[in-house]
């Protein structure tokens, strides 16, 4: 075989296989937190949104008793999952006393405070988490923050906005010390920003390693235009992580 075309097979291979351990990963939180939360006389169920909550919905979706609970979506891709796996779909207007929630996260520091809005869903992902008696974290190794929020996601926290204040918002921002404020584009598929399932903006603000993640999110939350800031602050009761090794370890309150 040529030597290029036997880097690039390996390279593939490779890339194939680090693929697999993520997803391999993620199923085996999912299923788990799923296997010893899920209780038989929970009545309203909160599912997140994101490709870990995939397999949550999967693994609710194989439940005999399917008729005995409602779901409640976070967003339009967690409500078709509801759907999909032939779960009942209820609204939070309806149910806003939700028995238990799962959702994934971008980033999990040892305190259980999360950085949340990578798939831009935050704001209905705070509001179902906050209506949870229990909130339930899934998510691959990738996950774990070593020390504080924003060394591991650095892409930013996001910030869910009004459109018409995203530059006075940004200099608020910038203003507040963030090293780069950036309103989050919808890429390839979208020409200009993207707008969430409320029909809102959203930023992305580097602060780089967040030393007091609780004081960054009232001071963000105050600013006039932020609709929710994807810093979930002891909210989650506990978080399950599907390891390279194949093993779950669990980080609880
Ligand atoms: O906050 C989210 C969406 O807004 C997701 O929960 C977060 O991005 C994790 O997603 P994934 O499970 O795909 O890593």
């Amino acid at each position: 075989m040529m030597l290029k075309t036997w880097i690039r097979k390996s390279v593939t291979r490779q890339m194939t296989t680090i693929g697999n351990k993520v997803e391999a990963a993620k199923m085996a939180a999912a299923f788990r937190a799923v296997d010893e939360n899920l209780k038989p006389n929970d009545r309203i169920i909160g599912i997140g949104s994101g490709s870990t909550v995939v397999h949550v919905a999967e693994r609710i979706g194989q439940s005999s008793n399917k008729d005995s609970f409602t779901c409640i979506a976070t967003g339009f891709q967690s409500k078709e999952l509801i759907i999909s796996n032939g779960l009942r779909l209820g609204s939070i207007e309806q149910f806003p006393k939700v028995d238990i929630a799962f959702d994934g996260a971008d980033e999990v520091d040892s305190k259980l405070n999360l950085i949340k809005g990578g798939g831009a869903c935050l704001f209905q992902e705070k509001l179902v988490a906050s209506a949870a008696s229990k909130f339930v974290v899934v998510a691959d190794y990738r996950k774990k923050s070593p020390s504080t929020l924003g060394v591991q996601w650095t892409k930013g926290v996001p910030i869910e906005i009004v459109p018409n204040s995203y530059a006075k918002v940004t200099r608020d921002l910038q203003e507040m010390g963030a090293k780069s404020v950036i309103l989050r584009q919808g890429g390839s598929a979208k020409a200009g920003p993207v707008v969430t399932d409320n029909n809102n903006f959203l930023i992305d603000a580097d602060f780089g390693a967040i030393e007091d993640a609780e004081k960054l999110h009232s001071s963000i939350k105050q600013l006039v235009g932020v609709v929710e800031v994807g810093l979930f602050i002891q909210m989650a009761d506990q978080s399950y992580f599907g390891e390279e090794s194949g093993e779950v370890s669990i980080w609880s309150k």
